[in-house]
């Protein structure tokens, strides 16, 4: 029996992404809660005949949502306007996350996977970490920041540039065509192109295009819709892609993503240290970047819906243009984790 819980299900991404999941075949129970009432939408999602039972929930009834998940899925909190950073949205959504892992933590097995969409999420990851750590419950191989939408972005973004150089060799879908590590902000998002041929065969000026737009996907989004708000429907996919790996990886052993037949492992934000590969990669990141960091998004190897390892040779093979972005990504990283760390940390009492 898998059991899926999203905290935030009445929201913007929140109610697409439950009907992704609702339509998954390895979920059996899909628990949806919100400060909203959930028994609604519930009920509208539960008339799909797809395989899983859905129930809502309330704002007074948390616990029952979590009880016996295996995996938490959380898009709750307050998103960007236009003229908005994610850091503006830190103090909201820093309590809203520290709360929410709380009950997890003092709710759900060892084993629940805890997936963070919320923003920012260079500094929440940090704060689920820390409040998981005062509960002495850390288990860092299951908690995970979302940052598929950038690879997400960033192949549908790359393929738009190959057609209109009429290429359709390349497949960006196609395992490590590009990857995109680092956190999930401006400058703190790293594409990495491992065929160093393919940055040549963009050249220079749509290379730098091609980078921007990832960076900055968000903001387009944000811009487009007016200020109603930021991307959900992308996200809610997004999501639903990287939860299958996870859910893949459950049912079929080893996670990997598997899009058109084609593979390869999916990113995400996570804790470095106890993480296998992590003090490798930690090591790498120092030698490249001279900064270190404990948290760092990076290609995933899953085992039974945990972090089995890291995979770091997506950092082995870097041009001169992605080591740049790697140093220019790792200050505004390190100053986000720091604030999500002192954030719980200050906390005197859980
Ligand atoms: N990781 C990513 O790539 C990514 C992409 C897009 C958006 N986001 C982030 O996802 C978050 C949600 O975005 P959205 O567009 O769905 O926002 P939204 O405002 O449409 O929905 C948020 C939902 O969270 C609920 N909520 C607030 N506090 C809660 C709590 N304590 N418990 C449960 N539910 C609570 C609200 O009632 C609302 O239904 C934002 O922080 C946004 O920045 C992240
Ligand atoms: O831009 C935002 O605030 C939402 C999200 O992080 C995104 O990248 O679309």
């Amino acid at each position: 029996m898998v059991k899926v819980c999203v905290l935030g299900a009445f929201g913007g991404i929140g109610q697409p992404l439950s009907l992704l999941l609702k339509i998954n075949p390895h979920i059996d129970e899909l628990s949806l809660y919100d400060l909203n009432d959930c028994h609604g939408i519930s009920k509208d999602l539960s008339h799909i005949n797809t395989k899983s039972t859905t129930s809502g929930f309330d704002k007074n009834t948390l616990k029952d949502a979590l009880q016996g998940s295996n995996i938490v899925v959380i898009p709750a909190g307050m998103a960007r306007k236009e003229g908005m950073t994610r850091d503006d949205l830190f103090k909201v959504n820093a309590n809203i996350i520290k709360t929410l892992c709380l009950h997890i933590g003092q709710t759900c097995s060892e084993n629940v996977k805890v997936l963070i969409i919320s923003n920012p999420v260079n500094c929440l990851v940090p704060v689920a970490i820390e409040t998981f750590r005062k509960l002495g419950k850390l288990h860092p191989e299951n908690i995970m920041g979302i940052t598929t939408l950038d690879i997400v972005r960033a192949e549908t973004f790359l393929r738009e540039h190959l057609r209109e150089l009429n290429n359709d060799d390349i497949d960006p879908l196609d395992h490590d065509v590009i990857s995109v590590v680092g956190g999930h902000s401006g400058t703190t998002i790293v594409p990495i192109i491992p065929d160093k041929n393919i940055i040549k065969l963009l050249g220079s000026s749509r290379y730098k295009q091609l980078v921007h737009r990832i960076q900055f996907g968000g903001d387009e989004v944000i811009k487009a819709k007016k200020s109603s708000g930021s991307a959900t429907l992308s996200m809610a996919y997004a999501a639903s892609e990287f939860i299958s790996t996870i859910l893949l990886s459950m049912t079929h052993g080893t996670g990997i993503c598997s899009k058109e037949q084609k593979y390869r492992y999916l990113p995400a934000y996570v804790y470095l240290p106890g993480l296998k590969n992590g003090a490798q990669l930690k090591r790498h990141l120092k030698q490249v970047a001279h900064l270190d960091v404990n948290y760092f998004a990076v290609p995933l190897k899953f085992k039974n819906g945990s972090i089995s390892e890291l995979d770091p040779t997506i950092l082995t093979k870097l041009s001169q243009e992605e080591i740049e972005l790697l140093r220019a990504a790792m200050e505004p990283l390190q100053i986000n984790i720091k604030k999500g760390e002192k954030f719980v940390q200050n906390t005197a009492k859980m």
